[in-house]
């Protein structure tokens, strides 16, 4: 099974109160701004378990910070008390009726990108939040439909997740939407991302007396949004967010609003859509929007904040915090995101199928008789292959589609296992021919090895590897679970050795200067750094520990 552990899903309630909002135009990034931040080799992060045992060296206070728009006058009532209505994926919706439901589709759609929970909250008409989340699948945390029955409302977001960080599958208080009541209601919060400077925040928070549910990233962002200073939410949001570092595309849930955020940098995707009856829909892709008959219309942008407000169904925008140089992940192209979707404004199959036929001029295989992909995410790039080298395409790896991907599973010996589950060899088309065998990447070298020994059993005269992407030799701590760099075949091994360890005949990877030049000027928008470590956002050193630490 894809996901190990199903648990009993967990249902939050309690109640709420509402903001208004101002309209303002979130300005799109300048190309001319598009530049590298820094360009350093990354030290991991602290490990979570090491956390109660460090500090801070001071706790000082944070100073005041401006947020870059205004607010309109009726963004808040003055009675300081809002009115009751208010590599992860996130949905949302706001103006129907089958909200949760709509919610449990785009989700199911939204599955391959994150198997370990899922979770959905509403906003009921009565202005109270409720949400069930749990272990495992989306099909299997909403199995029982009296669970979906239990969330009515206009309103709704929902997550799938895989975890970043903190504790993996098993423990079901990091799964998502977090929901969380404070001073001025009830606030849900779905996270698409992974926070660099978690650790600092979190012991900074603790140092302060924040007191932490679990051990997932997200929850310092509602910390930060509860112990901000500023009015209105909109105002708490963007504070809250000019304190975090990383990638970030959010949607938070109150019993009036949704508010959909993506970081400066627009690492992770989130785009806004609207179904035929005036709903706005907000998915990490585009294929969870056709599923529900929502029309794409665009991107969250890069630094914006977008917020719905049901009772009017206005839309409004604003500028999160000052733009920077867009740094969106060529992995959700590369491997992440699904074929039909557009993401970051292109058709993931087309671009897939641009790398195969660059890395056929790049690396060709003149003594090959076939192309084979492997499936899924293979396949675009194998088509691109054999359309530029003009090789007999062919389906030569069948995939179960009962196993989840093997990339996103927990551990080594559940990878192995899931890769020999997943595919099996057609002997008739891969017996006595030399064949060429494209994949998106090669991360550990599981997946690869496997496959070569899978096509020579099935009577391969020649196996060549060819990956539609550069060999990855950085972890990646914006949203992908990447591992430690030590488990990267790529760092331990040239092409030569890698070609060795996997034992293919010949073995090519597209190279990172070949795949910018798909992308032409768009090129400088892209974060590639776990083929380049050059990390557009800077990880913070780790904290000292401090003899104060172990006082209790
Ligand atoms: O080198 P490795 O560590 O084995 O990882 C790389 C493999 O993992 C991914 O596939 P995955 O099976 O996760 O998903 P997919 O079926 O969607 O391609 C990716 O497409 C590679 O095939
Ligand atoms: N892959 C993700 O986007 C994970 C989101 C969040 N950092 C978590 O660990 O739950
Ligand atoms: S490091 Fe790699 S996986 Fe992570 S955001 Fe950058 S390109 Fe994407
Ligand atoms: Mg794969």
């Amino acid at each position: 099974m894809a996901a190990a552990t199903t648990a009993a899903p967990t249902t939050t309630t309690a109640s709420s109160r509402l903001l208004l909002l101002p309209r303002a135009a979130a300005t799109a990034p300048s190309p001319a701004n598009h530049h590298l931040l820094s360009r350093h080799a990354a030290p991991s992060l602290l490990p979570l378990r090491h956390r109660a045992v460090r500090a801070v060296p001071a706790p000082r206070a944070w100073p005041d910070s401006v947020t870059p728009f205004n607010f309109g006058d009726d963004d808040e009532d003055d009675t300081g008390d809002d009115h009751p209505r208010e590599e992860c994926g996130v949905f949302g919706v706001v103006g129907d009726p089958e909200a949760s439901s709509l919610c449990y589709l785009g989700l199911q759609k939204l599955q391959h990108r994150g198997e370990e929970g899922a979770g959905i909250c509403a906003a009921g008409d009565d202005g109270a939040l409720k949400s069930v989340t749990g272990l495992g699948l989306v099909g299997e945390v909403f199995r029982d439909k009296a669970r979906l029955e239990s969330l009515p409302g206009h309103a709704a977001i929902g997550h799938v997740r895989y975890s970043t960080s903190g504790a993996n599958e098993a423990d079901p208080k990091n799964v998502q939407p977090f929901l969380a009541g404070y001073r001025f209601g009830q606030l849900a919060v779905a996270h698409n991302g992974n926070l660099v400077n978690y650790t600092a925040l979190r012991t900074r928070l603790e140092t302060q007396g924040s007191i932490f549910n679990n051990t997932s990233d997200t929850e310092v962002i509602l910390h930060l949004i509860a112990t901000s200073l500023s009015r209105p939410l909109l105002a708490r949001i963007c504070d809250a967010c000019e304190r975090l570092a990383g990638a970030y595309s959010l949607l938070f849930l109150t019993a009036d609003k949704l508010f959909a955020v993506r970081d400066p940098f627009g690492f992770r995707p989130l785009v806004m859509g609207r179904r035929p009856n005036g709903a706005v829909v907000f998915a990490s892709e585009t294929c969870a929007l056709d599923l529900i008959d929502a029309v794409y219309e665009r991107e969250v942008a890069p630094g914006e904040v977008i917020v719905v407000d049901r009772r009017d169904m206005s839309v409004s925008s604003a500028c999160l915090v000052p733009h920077r140089p867009r740094k969106s992940c060529v992995f959700e192209h590369i491997y992440f995101a699904l074929p039909n979707s557009i993401v970051f404004g292109h058709a993931v199959h087309e671009r897939r199928t641009a790398y195969g036929r660059a890395l056929a001029e790049e690396s060709p295989a003149p003594t090959a008789d076939v192309v084979i992909p492997v499936p899924d995410s293979g396949f675009y790039a194998a088509l691109g292959f054999a359309q530029a080298s003009g090789l007999e395409f062919q389906q030569g790896l069948i995939r179960s589609h009962y196993t989840g991907r093997s990339f996103i599973q927990p551990t080594q010996a559940i990878r192995d296992l899931a890769v020999k589950l997943k595919l099996a060899p057609v002997r008739g088309v891969i017996k006595g021919k030399s064949v060429v065998v494209v994949d998106d990447s090669i991360v550990r070298g599981t997946t690869s090895s496997k496959i070569v020994r899978l096509l020579r059993d099935a009577g391969a005269r020649e196996v060549h590897m060819r990956i539609s992407s550069p060999p990855v030799v950085g972890r990646c701590h914006y949203g992908i679970d990447t591992p430690s760099e030590g488990e990267l075949i790529s760092n331990k091994f040239d092409t030569e050795g890698v070609r060795k360890m996997i034992g293919c005949d010949s073995l090519g990877f597209l190279s990172i200067d070949k795949l910018h030049s798909i992308y032409g000027e768009e090129a400088d928008e892209l974060c590639d750094a776990c083929f380049t470590r050059n990390y557009p956002v800077p990880l913070p050193e780790p904290v000292p520990e401090l003899v104060s630490a172990f006082e209790d």
